[in-house]
């Protein structure tokens, strides 16, 4: 966070204590509670339904900002974490002032905050550890900063992510979109490094639009729209995608396939399946066939069956952080190590499924590379040549506007 006057939204003319409360209170379900920023605000915001749309932006804004820059602000304040109110009152009068917003000076609950300002500013001044100036726990940063330009990376981190289209090309244009969107009040431009992409110039709820429910485009981030590319599914081939989830990828490889041939989605959770479902009709995609993985079974049905696999396996989502930022203090060193034996597991026995001569994809949404590379090589050691790795990519948020990816390219040896 930069001391600056620049707000992203309309400040308030006052402090409402009701949102300022409101804030204090998705502090103390997140942290206290270890629920997601997400969904600690959606439940605010049902408990208080006559919050406007600038009230609900502020008290949003403001819990994302403070749980980005929590460990900073607390180091600023010279204390360590606390649930108690009182003290997360004084973390929020900190976080304005710190971004240089505004802070009503007579309001006594701010007032001792304000006379320590030249001390935390002190503090501010003399901080070289990169980890607590952008606020990342030392164990995560330990992980993801090696071959990175770590001080780079973790401040790009903190910046809120932009919001991506991406355009059904089943049924339209990038061109046709922007002019749609144009018409609906919103504006859009080309997303440089996405053929299908599209950028918005400001957050708005495109769920509202009819152009959405239209089919026409689906929120997909930019990086995230390089990986059904990467495997390039070719219309008439049976593609599996086998960690598909709500299927971004597999309504992108729908697209690229021009609806032809047949994708088989798969995940262990059939309330995503049946998301992907609503999705693949608003998107008139009808070449995808659902199915939940109940057991090895399911999957040694589809033994050598794929011209092409998907696998944008479970991970730790670091690559989202931007979008997450809670990720940087909810994570654990204990879901780390599942996550990484799930990866492994995932790679050893799905890649069954994938015919002789077939290519797969390996994605991640981490940048961590024992999830990524390390994850590969070790698979490619332990096949014993029976793949080749082709070809791998990182996509950092420091290099793209985009959150952050990994993909690998192997071929099953014919
Ligand atoms: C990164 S997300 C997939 C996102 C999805 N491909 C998309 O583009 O929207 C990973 C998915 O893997 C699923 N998953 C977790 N464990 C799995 C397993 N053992 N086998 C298959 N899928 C699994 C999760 O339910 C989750 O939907």
């Amino acid at each position: 966070m930069a001391a600056s006057n620049k707000s992203t939204l309309a400040t308030p003319e006052r402090l409402y204590p009701n949102l300022v409360g409101g804030v204090i209170e998705a502090l103390e379900t997140i942290f206290g509670m270890d629920v997601y920023a997400d969904k600690a605000i959606e439940r605010l915001f049902k408990a208080n339904r006559k919050w406007g749309a600038r009230d609900r932006a502020f008290v949003a804004e403001s819990v994302y900002e403070i749980v980005r820059h929590w460990r900073l602000l607390w180091y600023l304040l010279g204390e360590n974490p606390s649930l108690k109110r009182k003290k997360l009152y004084k973390i929020f009068a900190l976080y304005r002032l710190f971004s240089g917003k505004w802070l009503p000076g007579d309001d006594p609950k701010w007032s001792d905050i304000a006379s320590e300002w030249p001390l935390i500013q002190k503090r501010l001044d003399q901080i070289n550890d990169p980890n607590i100036r952008e606020s990342f726990p030392d164990w995560l940063a330990e992980l993801i900063s090696p071959n990175k330009e770590w001080t780079t990376l973790a401040h790009t981190l903190n910046q809120p992510a932009g919001l991506h289209l991406r355009v059904n090309t089943l049924l339209t244009t990038r061109e046709a979109v922007i002019e749609r969107l144009k018409a609906e009040g919103v504006e859009a431009t080309l997303l440089p490094y996405s053929n299908v992409g599209l950028q918005l110039s400001e957050r708005v709820n495109v769920f509202r639009l009819e152009s959405f429910h239209e089919g026409l485009y689906e929120v997909q981030d930019g990086g995230s729209q390089l990986i059904a590319p990467f495997l390039n599914p070719k219309p008439g081939e049976r593609v599996i995608d086998a960690c598909a989830g709500a299927g971004g990828k597999s309504l992108h490889m729908a697209a690229l396939m021009r609806n032809k041939g047949q994708i088989i989605a798969m995940d262990v959770e059939e309330h995503k399946l049946s998301e992907l479902r609503r999705r693949a009709a608003r998107n008139r995609v009808d070449n995808i066939e659902t199915r939940p993985i109940e057991g090895s079974k399911t999957i040694k049905r589809l033994h050598h069956s794929a011209d092409k696999l998907l696998l944008d396996v479970p991970c730790t989502g670091t690559g989202v952080i931007r979008r997450n930022p809670d990720t940087k203090w909810k994570l654990r060193d204990e879901y780390f190590q599942r996550v990484l034996s799930i990866q492994r597991e995932i790679l050893d026995t799905y890649t069954d499924m994938l015919k002789p001569g077939g290519t797969l994809v390996y994605a991640t949404c981490s940048l961590i590379d024992d999830e990524n590379r390390r994850q590969v090589e070790a698979f490619l050691e332990r096949k014993k040549g029976e793949y080749t790795l082709i070809t791998d990519k990182q996509i950092l948020p420091t290099e793209l506007d985009a959150d952050g990816f990994y993909m690998a390219l192997l071929q099953k040896n014919g």
